[in-house]
């Protein structure tokens, strides 16, 4: 059976690509590992909204979306993060698709909750087939944008939209790619942390902001058979997330 590793890049990550990444991509794909990126790109849609002057307004770490703050992070993740990403992935010698939903409805969703989020999506199918015969090919670099089944475009967080992602793909191994080490718990990286311990973290405020909702949507994904890690480098384990107390 073909291994499979989804790699999600947060917005920082993704400008603090080192030459370590691409070594150990390059090993992956020698080694006939398939890798899919789905790339966030949360502050640079901060950082476009402002100079735009769009208020940005988050809750629990999902970004309520109106429909100019929909356009401006389509712009910004298809225009922006995307073309970067992919530019910089081929400089380094590695053959690259950047994919989007609108690409044969590669993320078909649903809306989270209008009301609290506006146009903001979850996952409900992955297009397998075609992301398959991509990856037979290519890394590929995906967005974290679905559209309803009739053709709405949604914003998913990419924490999100990587777990549905790499569950439908059946991934060996989800790498959550952030700008720490792991959850750090009083100064030190957890190796590991499972669904006890993180609602304990949550409720002492030891977890907060992103990294909670990246720890649940992590639990999740080890619920449906996928090692997860959360780490600032592929070559590192950083956090492993356990799906239970060892
Ligand atoms: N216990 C924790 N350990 C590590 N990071 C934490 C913790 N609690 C909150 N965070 C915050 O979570 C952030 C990572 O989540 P997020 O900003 O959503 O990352 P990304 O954009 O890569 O998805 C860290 O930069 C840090 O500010
Ligand atoms: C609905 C929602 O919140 N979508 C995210 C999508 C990008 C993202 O998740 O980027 P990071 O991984 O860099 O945080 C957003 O608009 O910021």
């Amino acid at each position: 059976m073909t291994e499979t590793v989804v790699i999600k890049l947060g917005g920082n990550a993704t400008e603090q690509l080192t030459p370590q990444f691409f070594d150990q991509l390059a090993r992956w794909r020698a080694a006939g590992v398939r890798v899919l990126m789905i790339h966030g790109g949360g502050p640079q849609i901060n950082a476009w909204s402002e100079r735009l002057g769009l208020t940005v307004h988050k809750r629990g770490g999902i970004r309520v979306t109106d429909a100019d703050t929909l356009a401006v992070t389509q712009a910004v993740l298809l225009g922006v993060v995307q073309p970067a990403l992919c530019l910089t992935l081929h400089q380094h010698g590695l053959p690259v698709m950047g994919l989007n939903t609108t690409d044969n409805a590669l993320l078909t969703g649903t809306l989270l909750d209008q009301q609290l989020y506006g146009a903001v999506g979850k996952i409900t199918q992955v297009n397998t087939t075609v992301l398959n015969r991509v990856l037979a090919d290519y890394v590929g670099v995906l967005a974290p944008l679905a559209q309803t089944s009739d053709g709405t475009m949604l914003n998913v967080n990419a924490d999100m939209a990587a777990v549905a992602v790499a569950r439908a793909l059946g991934a060996t191994r989800l790498m959550m790619v952030t700008d720490v080490p792991g959850v750090i718990v009083n100064g030190t990286t957890a190796a590991t942390i499972d669904p006890q311990q993180a609602s304990r973290w949550v409720q002492q405020r030891i977890i907060t902001s992103g990294m909670e909702a990246k720890i649940n949507a992590a639990i999740d994904c080890v619920h449906a058979g996928t090692q997860v890690n959360i780490t600032n480098d592929v070559t590192r384990p950083g956090t492993m997330v356990l799906s239970a107390a060892m």
